[in-house]
C-alpha cells in the first residue's frame, strides 16, 4: 500500500482562522482574496487620491487667484493661474477615468474569486451540510453577499482611504490657514465619530438581520419553484403566497428599520458640517471686519472647508457600506469556514491498481449528525468481488443510508466500510468514487446535455462506451431526442419523464464499469415491460461488478445472488435479520415474505413453487 500526501481541503487562498472580533474582524479575514489585486487596488486608491488632491488644490489656486491679480487688477496674471485651474479640472476628470478602469480589474476580479472559491468549496461539504442548509441561504449568500463585497472593494475601501486622507490633508491646510477655526472643526468632529460608531453597530446588526431575511425568501421561492407541480396539483399557490408575503414583508420591515438607521446616520453627518460651517463664516467674517484675517484666506478656508462637505457627509453611506459588506463576509465566511469533514484523509491509502471490488461493512453504526437516535447498528455484511447482494427491509429501516456509506455521502459514526481491505476513509476520495458508482431511486439530472448528464463520473468516455450503457440501461429514447445525445434536459431532468430518468442516472452509474455498483431501487419508476429489459441488461452487468441494490420488489431481488433482509426501524437502529438466497429467505423467513408480498403478489406463486 502507497501512501500519497493530503490534499488541500480547500482550494481557495488561505483566510486567515482566527476571527479577531472588533468593526471589520470578517471583512479583514478576506485580504487573501485582494491580495492578487494589490496593483490595482492600489493604483486605484493612488487615482482616487489623486482626483481628491487636485480638487484640493483649486480652491488654494482660487485664494491666489483673488488675494493676488484680481486685488492688484493684474491681468497679465490672471491668464497662467485660470489656465492651471483648467488644467487641474482635466486632470481631475481624467484620475476619475482611471480610477474606475482599475475597479473593473479589481472589484469584479475580487468578486469573482470569491464567487468561485464560495462555490467549489460548497462542492466539498458533505452531504450532512446540505442536509442542514437551507439552499436559499447559499444562494442569497452567492449572489447577494458577495455582491455587497464587490460594493465594498471596488467603492467604499476607497474612499474611507480617499476620505481619510482628504481629513488629514484639508484639517492640516486648515489649521495652516487659520489655527482656531482649524481645531474648532477638528474638535467637532470627535462627537461625529462617537455616534457614528454607535449608530454603525446597530446598522451591522440590522443589515445581518436582513441578509438573513433574503435568504430565507429564496429558500421559500426555490422550494416552490422546484415543487411546482405539487403546488399546483394540490391547489396551494394562495397557501405559498401568504407564507411568502408573511417572509416578504419581514424583509421589507427589517430593510426599512436600515434606512432608519441610514436616514438618521445621513442626517446627522449633513448637518453637523453645515453647522461647522457657519461658525467659521462668522468668527471669520468678525476676523475679517477687524483686519485680523484678509478676505482672501477666508474665502480659501471656506472654499477649503466646502471640499471637506461630501467626504463627510458621505462617510454615514460609507460606513453604512462597509458594515452590510462585514455582515456579508460574516455569512460567506460561515459557509468557507465549514471543514468539508469528508475529505481525503492526511495520509491516504491507494488500492491495488486491479482491486477486485470486495465490499466489506465491518459493525457499521450510523446516526445522523442532526438526531441522537442511530439509523444503523452493528451492522456486518461481506460482499465478495463480482457478488451482488440485494438490502430488502422495512420502509425507513435504513437500506438508501447503508448504501450512502459506500461513496462516503456520509461516514459511520463507528466501524468501517472497506472497499478491497482498505477503509473507505483512507482511500483518496476521487479514486473511491471512480471505483464505486451509484444510480440513486429519486434520479438527479442536471441542466445540461443528456451527454453531460450521462458522462459526469467517466468525461473522457468513448461513444462505444456511453451506447454500451445506453443499451444496457434501456436508455435508447435519448437517441430519438431532438438533438439526440445533445439535447439539453431541463432544470433537474424535469422535461424527462421519471422513467426516463432513471434510465440516463442508471446509464450514468453504469459507464465506466465501475467495480462496485450500488442501486437504490434503481427500477422504481419504469414499466413492467421496460423493467424486464433493464433487469436483463443488468445481470449481465452486475456480472463483472459487484453490486450492492436496495430492492423493494422481487423482480429486482432477483438480480442479487443473496439478499440481506434489514430489521425494522427501532430506537436501537436497524440491523441484520436474515441472509441468504431469495429462495431461502422465501422459504424459511416469514417477515421477507411479509415485505415482498406487500408489492407483488409473485412471491406467492414462487412460495408455491419453492415449497413443491
Ligand atoms: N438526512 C437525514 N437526516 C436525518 N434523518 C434522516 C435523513 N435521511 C433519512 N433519515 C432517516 O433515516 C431513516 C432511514 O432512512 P432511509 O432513507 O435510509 O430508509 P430506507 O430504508 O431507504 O427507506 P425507503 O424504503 O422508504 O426508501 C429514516 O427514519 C429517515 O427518516
Amino acid at each position: 500500500m502507497e501512501s500519497t500526501p493530503a490534499q488541500p481541503l480547500t482550494s481557495r487562498p488561505k483566510v486567515p482562522d482566527d476571527p479577531k472580533s472588533g468593526a471589520f474582524a470578517s471583512l479583514r479575514r478576506l485580504t487573501p482574496f485582494i491580495r492578487p489585486y494589490r496593483v490595482q487596488m492600489i493604483l486605484m486608491t493612488l487615482s482616487a487620491l489623486g482626483a481628491t488632491l487636485v480638487g484640493v488644490a483649486v480652491p488654494l489656486l482660487t485664494k491666489d487667484l483673488i488675494d493676488g491679480p484680481i486685488a492688484h487688477h493684474d491681468k497679465a496674471a490672471l491668464w497662467p493661474l485660470g489656465g492651471l485651474v483648467l488644467l487641474f479640472g482635466v486632470a481631475e476628470a481624467t484620475l476619475f477615468w482611471l480610477r474606475r478602469w482599475f475597479l473593473q480589474r479589481a472589484a469584479l476580479g475580487i468578486e469573482a474569486d470569491i464567487r468561485n472559491a464560495f462555490y467549489r468549496h460548497l462542492q466539498k461539504l458533505p452531504v450532512a451540510f446540505h442536509d442542514s442548509w437551507q439552499s436559499g441561504q447559499l444562494v442569497s449568500r452567492v449572489s447577494g453577499d458577495i455582491n455587497s463585497l464587490r460594493r465594498f472593494f471596488g467603492f467604499a475601501l476607497i474612499f474611507l482611504v480617499v476620505n481619510g486622507a482628504t481629513f488629514l490633508l484639508v484639517g492640516g491646510a486648515l489649521v495652516f490657514i487659520h489655527a482656531v477655526m482649524g481645531l474648532i472643526i477638528y474638535a467637532a468632529a470627535v462627537p461625529l465619530i462617537l455616534y457614528g460608531r454607535l449608530a454603525d453597530r446597530r446598522y451591522h446588526r440590522q443589515s445581518r438581520a436582513a441578509q438573513d431575511q433574503a435568504g430565507d425568501v429564496a429558500t421559500l421561492v426555490e422550494e416552490s419553484a422546484l415543487g411546482i407541480r405539487a403546488v399546483k396539483a394540490f391547489g396551494r399557490q394562495d397557501l405559498l403566497f401568504a407564507r411568502f408575503d408573511e417572509r416578504a414583508q419581514t424583509l421589507r420591515r427589517l430593510e426599512l428599520t436600515k434606512i432608519r438607521t441610514l436616514s438618521e446616520l445621513w442626517a446627522v453627518f449633513a448637518a453637523q458640517p453645515q453647522l461647522v460651517l457657519s461658525l467659521c463664516v462668522l468668527i471669520g467674517a468678525y476676523a475679517v471686519s477687524t483686519g485680523a484675517l484678509s478676505l482672501g484666506t477666508l474665502v480659501a478656508f471656506i472654499s477649503l472647508y466646502l471640499t471637506l462637505l461630501w467626504p463627510i457627509e458621505s462617510m454615514a453611506w460609507l460606513m453604512a457600506q462597509s458594515q452590510e459588506a462585514n455582515s456579508a463576509a460574516e455569512r460567506v465566511l460561515e459557509v468557507l469556514d465549514t471543514v468539508p469533514n469528508i475529505a481525503d484523509a492526511a495520509a491516504t491509502v491507494r488500492p491495488r491498481p486491479a482491486s477486485a471490488g470486495e465490499l466489506v461493512f465491518e459493525d457499521v453504526s450510523f446516526t445522523y449528525p442532526n438526531s441522537d437516535r442511530p439509523v444503523i447498528s452493528g451492522f456486518d455484511l461481506r460482499v465478495a468481488p463480482g457478488e451482488t447482494v440485494a438490502l430488502v427491509g422495512p420502509t425507513g429501516c435504513g437500506k438508501t443510508t447503508l448504501t450512502a456509506l459506500v461513496p462516503r455521502l456520509y461516514d459511520a459514526t463507528a466501524g468501517r466500510v472497506l472497499v478491497d481491505g482498505v477503509d473507505v476513509r483512507d482511500l483518496p476520495l476521487a479514486e473511491l468514487r471512480r471505483k464505486v458508482a451509484c444510480a440513486f431511486e429519486d434520479p438527479t439530472l442536471f441542466s445540461a446535455s443528456v451527454r453531460e448528464n450521462l458522462t459526469m463520473g467517466v468525461p473522457d468516455a468513448s461513444e462505444e462506451q456511453i451506447e454500451e450503457a445506453i443499451e444496457v440501461a434501456q436508455a435508447g429514447f435519448v437517441n430519438e431526442l431532438p438533438w439526440a445525445l445533445d439535447t439539453r434536459v431541463g432544470e433537474q431532468g424535469l422535461t424527462l419523464s421519471g422513467g426516463q430518468r432513471q434510465r440516463v442516472a442508471l446509464a450514468r452509474a453504469v459507464l465506466g464499469r465501475p467495480s462496485i455498483l450500488v442501486l437504490d431501487d434503481p427500477l422504481s419508476a419504469l414499466d413492467i415491460h421496460t423493467e424486464g429489459k433493464v433487469e436483463e441488461a443488468l445481470h449481465s452487468v452486475l456480472r463483472g461488478t459487484t453490486g450492492l441494490v436496495v430492492a423493494h420488489r422481487p423482480s429486482t431481488v432477483l438480480l442479487a445472488d443473496r439478499v440481506v433482509l434489514l430489521t425494522p426501524p427501532g430506537p436501537r437502529g436497524t440491523t441484520i435479520a436474515a441472509v441468504g438466497t431469495h429462495q431461502e429467505l422465501l422459504r424459511t423467513c416469514p417477515a421477507y415474505r411479509d415485505i415482498l408480498s406487500q408489492t407483488s403478489d409473485l412471491v406467492e406463486e414462487e412460495l408455491a413453487e419453492v415449497s413443491r
